[in-house]
């Protein structure tokens, strides 16, 4: 299903001895992640686990929204946003999102006074839902845009306002889940024993996702087939396990930086969703790669120049779907006054191949050394299949530098700053007044 390689200048020594030589390393963090029932690891089982009651459950929600409304609004941020506007953007066409859903539109992933009065100004004339997630309920970024939805809520449809929210959050704790209480609002729970970026295919993302108008069972139904292809304890087996070893083996080499490159636009947001998920998973205790990304072939004419002869820091992770369908064909030119008749009626998509077969090849004589990751088509159920090998690959991927990779310590150090000079100025300014 998922096709793995590597081309580097020393291939064999990396890819031939390494491999083997981590059997029992691999078995042993294997063991560990399904017996460990104590840590944030539902995501292992979920696509399994999942009945149709649950899923039921959300499909009608979404058919509701749909009906009653012209946008969705989602409230969240990092892993309670990423995923869902990573599918969003990966399996609708570029300029028409809501073909067969309606507008999902996201907000309180940032503090933008700008942002949150352009989203209200275009709210205004049409009906909405909001649908706010939190795993902690408490996030300064989403229980400020929330606290402004509400608002805006109840001044366009007053007492039927509530109607009309939707809470994701934690079933047993926080704020949101007693604010939604309190107030009659409808929830939907994300399961305890799963962090916030191993969420996607839990309702904080199925619901956004399926409002969008694609179709949820195939997602989940290719993240079903990645949980049992990619539950063999063998590593010539399980292309997670490879992966995760590949990139192990590039650090241990010195390498920092792992830079994830597609050549499909429509992929920027699945590398913003796998950026959270690898960084907040493998960054602790002075460890990890950096995950950065490009998106070609835009950042060849940016970036391209410091990765083919800069600082050799960096690896390239090269994320590619043999099959797209739409397409467009060069049209022949009876004048050929630009020169491109030698192209005409081939299709941008198989040239949009070639390029990224001579990026790599331009890399690797670079340096660089490249992993690929093939998938066969561009679809729900491939990318379903996507988001839970690089789940896998990442907690594998962490165990394997002896971090935990469900926890994210160091982002409390900044949210404290925050919140000390936020508690500071009203202070100030109460002393002022
Ligand atoms: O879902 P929430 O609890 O609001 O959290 C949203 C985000 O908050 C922090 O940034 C955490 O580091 C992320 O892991 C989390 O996804």
């Amino acid at each position: 299903m998922i096709h793995l390689s590597l081309t580097t200048k020393f291939n064999e020594q990396l890819f031939d001895v390494n491999f083997m030589n981590f059997t029992d390393t691999i078995s042993s963090i294997h063991h560990h992640l399904e017996v460990a029932e104590d840590e944030l690891t539902g995501w292992l089982k979920l696509p399994m686990n999942m009945t149709i009651d649950d899923l039921n459950a959300i499909q009608f929600l979404s058919e509701e929204i749909k009906e009653n409304a012209d946008v969705l609004v989602v409230i969240g941020i990092g892993g309670s946003f990423l995923g869902a506007k990573a599918v969003r953007e990966a399996l609708s066409p570029n300029f028409t999102k809501n073909q067969n859903g309606i507008e999902v539109l996201f907000v309180g992933h940032n503090l933008s006074g700008s942002y949150m009065k352009h989203l209200i100004e275009s709210l205004h004339h049409r009906d909405f839902y909001v649908n706010v997630i939190s795993k902690s309920g408490a996030t300064l970024e989403t229980s400020v845009a929330f606290r402004i939805l509400r608002q805006y809520s109840v001044e366009r449809y007053g007492q039927n306002a509530k109607q009309r929210v939707i809470v994701t959050t934690d079933p047993e704790n926080g704020l949101l889940r007693e604010i939604a209480i309190a107030q009659g609002f409808r929830r939907l729970d994300i399961p305890s024993n799963i962090g916030g970026r191993y969420s996607l295919l839990t309702p904080v993302g199925l619901l956004p996702i399926s409002v969008a108008g694609i179709n949820i069972t195939e997602i989940l139904q290719g993240a079903c087939q990645a949980a049992i292809d990619l539950e063999v304890d063998d590593i010539e087996k399980n292309e997670a396990y490879r992966y995760a070893l590949l990139r192990y083996k590039l650090y241990s080499h010195g390498y920092q930086v792992e830079l994830l490159a597609s050549f499909e636009p429509r992929l920027s947001y699945i590398h913003e969703w796998w950026k959270q998920l690898f960084g907040e998973s493998e960054g602790k205790d002075k460890k990890g790669l950096f995950p950065a990304s490009v998106n070609y072939s835009t950042d060849l004419h940016s970036l391209g120049q410091f990765i083919q002869e800069g600082n050799p820091l960096l690896f390239e992770t090269f994320l590619h779907f043999n099959n797209i369908s739409e397409d467009y064909y060069i049209p022949f030119n009876r004048v050929d006054d630009d020169d491109l008749n030698y192209l005409s009626h081939r299709s941008l998509n198989e040239i949009n191949a070639i390029s990224k077969q001579g990026t790599v090849l331009a890399h690797a004589q670079g340096g660089v050394p490249i992993i690929q990751i093939e998938l066969e088509k561009l679809d729900a159920f491939h990318i379903g299949y996507l988001i839970y090998f690089f789940m896998k690959a990442c907690a594998i991927s962490a165990y394997l530098i002896d971090v935990n990779p469900f926890n994210q310590p160091g982002v409390e150090a900044y949210k404290s700053k925050i919140s000390d000079l936020l508690n500071l100025e009203s202070i100030v300014n109460l002393v002022a007044e």
